[in-house]
């Protein structure tokens, strides 16, 4: 069951933030949503964001400006937390880019953490809820992120083409197994084997990519980001793309960093690209 914790209106449409009881993680977890102008309550296009370290389900209604392009569009945005929150395992607080904040939209398998950190199963579920209780068209769902959240949106999509038909991503970590931040996750949520790795790692699916998406997918990079050259890996991702016969658009952007600025200077152009993905 979903609780409303608060409603503003917005851009003709609606503003919310609901808690809701998670089979998946075990706790309360908290998300958000905009739903545009919707008079004769049709099922619309859902879009959802994933967010990156240290963020939670406000960071990107607050930040990125993504709400007059969805109101344009005709999306329902979908806006969950990066972790869960209360797990109470000793440390998870202790850095910011591991444990709260920092779920890595993975499921764990370390004891302490494979009780609530599962992150994976609860976009699923999320998904699902969504449709069962909001107007969200289950047959037309995307998913975009941004660096982390990048990473989640990238691997959920390619290992489920069915559940996420559209997707992006701004300066995601697209090889994680090469990246610090993706092996202290790794290590910490999954353990020593790099095997287990794998499933996570958006540039070895793509290698192994069966169907390539058809409409292609979008990334926009900053080359001012001051996290590209240890932890993002674009290129190594672009290469996977192309042994796959994936379309990529790339696009590299000189000056920009990794923040919101960069995402809000661009998020026009990813909700425009899903919105014709997500409505042909
Ligand atoms: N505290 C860190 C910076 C953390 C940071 O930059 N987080 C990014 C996501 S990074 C990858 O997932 C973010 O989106 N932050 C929220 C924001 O409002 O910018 C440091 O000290 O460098």
């Amino acid at each position: 069951m979903l609780e409303l914790l608060s409603e503003h209106a917005c851009f003709g449409g609606v503003q919310r933030f609901y808690r809701h009881d998670s089979q998946a993680i075990g706790l309360p977890m908290r998300f958000s949503v905009f739903i545009p102008a919707n008079p004769d309550n049709a099922r619309l296009p859902g879009l959802f964001y994933l967010a990156g370290l240290t963020c939670n389900e406000e960071t990107f209604m607050i930040k990125a400006g993504a709400q007059r392009f969805a109101a344009e569009a005709g999306l329902i945005l979908v806006a969950p937390d990066t972790s869960p929150r209360g797990a109470n395992v000793e440390g998870e607080a202790d850095s910011w880019d591991f444990g709260v904040g920092a779920g890595f939209y993975l499921d764990a398998t370390k004891p302490d953490w494979s009780k609530h950190y599962r992150m994976q199963s609860y976009i699923h579920e999320l998904r699902e809820l969504v449709i069962a209780e909001l107007p969200v068209d289950g047959a037309r769902v995307g998913i975009f992120g941004h660096s982390m959240g990048g990473h989640g949106a990238l691997t959920l999509a390619l290992k489920n083409p069915q559940a996420f038909k559209s997707v992006s991503a701004f300066a995601p970590i697209a090889a994680p197994i090469k990246s610090p931040w993706g092996k202290k996750a790794f290590t910490g949520y999954l353990g020593d084997n790099q095997e287990t790795w794998e499933q996570y790692d958006a540039s070895v699916l793509m290698a192994r990519l069966q169907t390539p998406f058809p409409a292609g997918i979008l990334i926009d990079q900053g080359l001012g980001d001051k996290f590209l050259d240890e932890q993002l890996y674009p290129d190594v991702f672009e290469a996977a793309c192309r042994s796959a016969a994936q379309p990529l658009e790339l696009r590299r952007h000189a000056l920009y960093d990794h923040g919101y600025y960069f995402i809000s200077t661009f998020i026009e152009d990813h909700i425009r690209f899903h919105a014709k993905n997500l409505t042909a």
